[in-house]
């Protein structure tokens, strides 16, 4: 089967592709060092930090999320595991975005993930920086990705560690201890620990997905089995202009699913759908799971890659931990031949996720067109355009 370009690709002119990377070329010589204590303690913030207002439009009222209840999915339960994969199906269908409860998870491992993450947001900015992130790599601190980008700056700070599963036993510790000192060992435990619970839960969830997608439930299972996950514990200081700038500006995660966990009691979080921003309050003992670009790739469009921000507030600063699921660097991202029927043409090209990955590491900055830019990118740069394009 020929792969046939959507019309949206053919209107984006490379152009815009060129744009996006002069913006934010991380040599320019304007960049500073994100101190939030000083940073919010001005009359106003600096011009970096101001989003265009088509980017910042308020949103509209509070999304009544779907909630999936997993436990009787994880009992066997015909039943409800058949209730559970219809709501992923249409929130999936739909924005892409739901919440599940029972998961699994110990409340206490959560709280004590938080309690971490605010233990190293708390530290003096100096003592942070030790850990701070080296250029292309997924690993350590970032204020608001100022060592990257010169303009659209987020109003956060970042702490990031790749995680490629049970090869890498001890590496988060080793991480903090080398960079950050040996008191910081019980903090590399808190997030192996939290790592592999979200692994865990990331590859259940796949499972139930690929049920909700006809799909054998084992074959996303198995496919990120040998995954190398990232995952991102963010800090969202408080700002004395919320109403000009973004935590995290509008965006689709490329990798594949997001399992978010917001702080209990700080509003941020905005999901894009029906036409307009919708507020996603934290609930307790909830996460948040996105579709991101990489299983919209996999889904041959079917699962919607999920469009949000978070903003950030004049009183309360926010905490929020992320983990993404990502395939294993080289596996060939490509539906599986039940979910491209007969006659209907691939909606993406083959591509590795290492590829994606350093296409949002090195070329254009992860924003809402990531997938649509990255797609044509890659018709227009490679020789071998048309071995990517067949059903296989
Ligand atoms: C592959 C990635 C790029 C980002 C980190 C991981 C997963 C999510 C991406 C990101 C969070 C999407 C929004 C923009 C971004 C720059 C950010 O604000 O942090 C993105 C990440 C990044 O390139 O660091
Ligand atoms: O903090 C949040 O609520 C969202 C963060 C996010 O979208 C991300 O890190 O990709
Ligand atoms: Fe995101």
């Amino acid at each position: 089967m020929e792969y046939s370009s959507p019309t949206s690709l053919l209107l984006c002119p490379p152009i815009d592709l060129i744009q996006n990377v002069e913006k934010d070329a991380g040599s320019d010589s304007s960049s500073f060092v994100f101190d939030s204590t000083h940073h919010r303690n001005q009359a106003s913030i600096p011009r970096q930090f101001v989003w265009p207002a088509s980017e910042r439009s308020g949103a509209s009222n509070e999304l009544q999320a779907p909630v999936v209840d997993l436990d009787g999915f994880f009992r066997g339960d015909r039943a409800s595991t058949e209730l559970a994969a219809e709501l992923v199906r249409s929130a999936c269908t739909d924005h892409g975005f739901f919440q599940v409860v029972n998961h699994g998870v110990s409340p206490s491992l959560v709280a004590d993930a938080l309690a971490t993450a605010e233990e190293f947001f708390k530290l003096p900015l100096v003592h942070k920086l030790r850990a701070c992130r080296k250029p292309r790599s997924m690993w350590g601190y970032t204020g608001a990705h100022s060592d990257r980008f010169s303009s659209k700056l987020p109003w956060k700070e970042t702490l990031s560690f790749a995680n490629d599963g049970m090869a890498s036993q001890s590496v988060i510790p080793d991480y903090l201890i080398a960079n950050l000192g040996t008191e910081f060992h019980r903090m590399g435990k808190v997030y192996e620990r939290y790592c592999k619970a979200m692994e865990d839960l990331s590859l259940s969830i796949m499972e139930l997905i690929g049920i909700s997608l006809g799909v054998d439930r084992s074959h996303f299972r198995e496919f990120f089995s040998d995954g190398s996950s990232i995952m991102r514990c963010n800090n969202y200081p408080q700002c004395q202009e919320p109403e000009l700038t973004l935590g995290t500006g509008p965006h689709c995660d490329p990798t594949s699913i997001t399992i978010l966990l917001q702080q209990g009691d700080v509003d941020g979080l905005e999901v894009f759908t029906g036409g307009g921003w919708r507020l996603v309050r934290p609930m307790s003992g909830a996460f948040v799971v996105n579709i991101g670009d990489t299983f919209m790739a996999l889904s041959n469009g079917r699962y919607k890659s999920c469009l949000h921000r978070a903003v950030v507030n004049r009183i309360r600063e926010r905490r929020s931990l992320a983990f993404f699921l990502c395939p294993r660097e080289d596996r060939v991202v490509r539906p599986p031949g039940c979910l491209v029927e007969q006659g209907e043409a691939r909606k993406y090209p083959d591509f590795t996720w290492a590829e994606l990955f350093d296409f949002t590491q090195t070329q254009y900055r992860a924003d809402t067109r990531t997938l649509q830019t990255f797609a044509q990118w890659l018709l227009s740069s490679n020789t071998s355009s048309s071995r990517r394009l067949c059903s296989g």
